[in-house]
């Protein structure tokens, strides 16, 4: 009987990874141990005496949010972070309004179809600032039974005079991120992380913001900021025997992605996650994991799981050929298989053993030209539509040329590699359409209509 890990020791074990999956309610509890999490045990009194905090994200349940703090945190200031949308902005006022801690910022939405999907803590402790990025709605739902994507930071000391030197430019491109919103509730945030220091940070911040980026700007978000990044630091531009390491691209969301593959996936997106110069001539594999039907009908929670799927018919049914590239959502290794996936990563491993990896990254960006831009005015503009907001792994920030994920220290990988492809009876999950013939683990049946 292995004893249950306290939060401050999956942090300790973490390292230097720090990247944690969501524990999942009826799998085995030794599977909710090493690099798993709970929300509760993210905001356990264990981190120290939290001052206050902010929650970006998409969807809130303000009573269910307020229940994860343990209770002397519960009167803290909080704000809370939201999109600004057109129709129901009342709702967060409404669902606030019993709760005078509570401060709201809408942020601004000017692109249409654009979406708030950043989901993102500032927890200030008396000792410092947390930063935490991760995949799940703060709804009940998805903390329960889907495998969702934590990355906690160090608690970041405040600064002395010391300089500090961060080495990844986490810091200055959080503040060009948060910056953007150009939101009053949002400078106290900006001057504390301008006053904390963040050199034990070894992550790069990946992030998208509403807008046309031109210029100077187009590198500082979405698939070119991954790009550039990738292009800096990764130290692979030159290194011809990676230049068919495979691709893989995970996510909980298909967008439009256009009549054929070449018309934004590999020409545009597949550039940036190759980063290597486009004159490669034949491209690396890139295999795409998405639920199939089967996938969710099995899952925890059933045909329901695929609510969080909103993958609709309207797009399916323009990218037939996007199916080629699909592959299922399996996770043995971590007793994952059945807790569907809500988090969204992209990785590169190192050759087509998999046992190796060049990069990872953990996101809220699904596969969709909204969350990673797509070039506009003959390339002289990146149109993004949503604020998004990911942490990118890169072996030589951790003194590493690749990261194994198998020998220690292991990079902790939410999902069995190689990927596995669908089966020829296989068909990608649509959330608006009816599934009558099978009924799922609960016995249900799924009939949108
Ligand atoms: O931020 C996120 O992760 C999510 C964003 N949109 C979701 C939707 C949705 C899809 C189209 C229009 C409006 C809402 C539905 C179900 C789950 C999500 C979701 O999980």
């Amino acid at each position: 009987t292995s004893k249950n890990l306290s939060p401050i020791e999956k942090l300790e074990q973490s390292e230097p990874f720090r990247f944690f999956l969501t524990t999942v309610h009826g799998i085995p509890n030794i599977h909710n141990q090493a690099n798993a999490m709970s929300f509760k045990e993210i905001l356990s009194t264990q981190h120290g005496q939290l001052v206050r905090s902010a929650q970006f994200n998409y969807m809130f349940d303000i009573e269910f949010i307020l229940e994860q703090y343990p209770s002397e945190f519960r009167l803290k200031p909080l704000l809370i972070v939201y999109g600004d949308s057109r129709h129901d902005n009342h709702s967060m006022k409404l669902q606030s309004s019993p709760y005078p801690q509570i401060e709201l910022c809408p942020a601004r939405l000017d692109i249409p179809y654009g979406t708030h999907h950043t989901k993102m803590m500032f927890l200030l402790y008396e000792t410092g600032l947390r930063i935490v990025i991760h995949t799940a709605n703060l709804i009940e739902q998805d903390w329960k039974q889907k495998t969702q994507g934590i990355w906690i930071s160090p608690i970041c000391p405040k600064l002395n005079d010391r300089t500090e030197e961060c080495k990844t430019n986490f810091k200055k491109d959080l503040i060009q991120y948060v910056e953007r919103y150009r939101a009053k509730q949002l400078q106290f945030w900006l001057k504390t992380i301008t006053e904390h220091d963040f050199s034990n940070i070894n992550v790069h911040l990946i992030g998208s913001v509403p807008g046309r980026h031109t210029g100077p700007d187009m590198n500082k978000f979405g698939h070119l900021k991954l790009r550039q990044t990738l292009k800096t630091y990764s130290g692979l531009e030159n290194d011809a025997q990676y230049s068919l390491a495979p691709i893989v691209g995970q996510f909980s969301s298909i967008g439009s992605l256009g009549a054929t593959a070449n018309s934004w996936l590999t020409k545009e997106f597949l550039t940036s996650l190759k980063q290597l110069s486009s004159s490669a001539l034949e491209s690396p594999e890139l295999k795409l994991i998405y639920p199939s039907v089967e996938n969710v009908r099995t899952s925890l929670e059933g045909y329901m799981a695929g609510g969080s799927l909103p993958y609709n018919i309207q797009n399916a049914m323009k990218q037939g050929w996007l199916v080629n590239f699909l592959h299922q959502w399996k996770a043995d290794h971590r007793q994952r298989s059945r807790a569907s996936p809500h988090i969204k990563t992209y990785l590169r491993a190192a050759n087509d053993q998999y046992k190796q990896l060049l990069w990872f990254l953990v996101t809220s960006a699904n596969l969709s030209k909204a969350a990673w831009g797509v070039l506009e005015k003959n390339n002289t503009q990146l149109m993004i539509r949503s604020y998004e907001i990911g942490v990118l792994f890169i072996p030589k920030q951790f003194s590493q040329s690749v990261f194994s994920i198998s020998d220690s220290p292991a990079f902790p990988i939410p999902y069995d590699l190689p990927p596995v492809k669908y089966q020829s009876t296989d068909k990608p999950w649509i959330v608006d359409v009816a599934y009558k013939n099978q009924p799922d683990s609960h016995g249900n049946m799924w009939d949108p209509s």
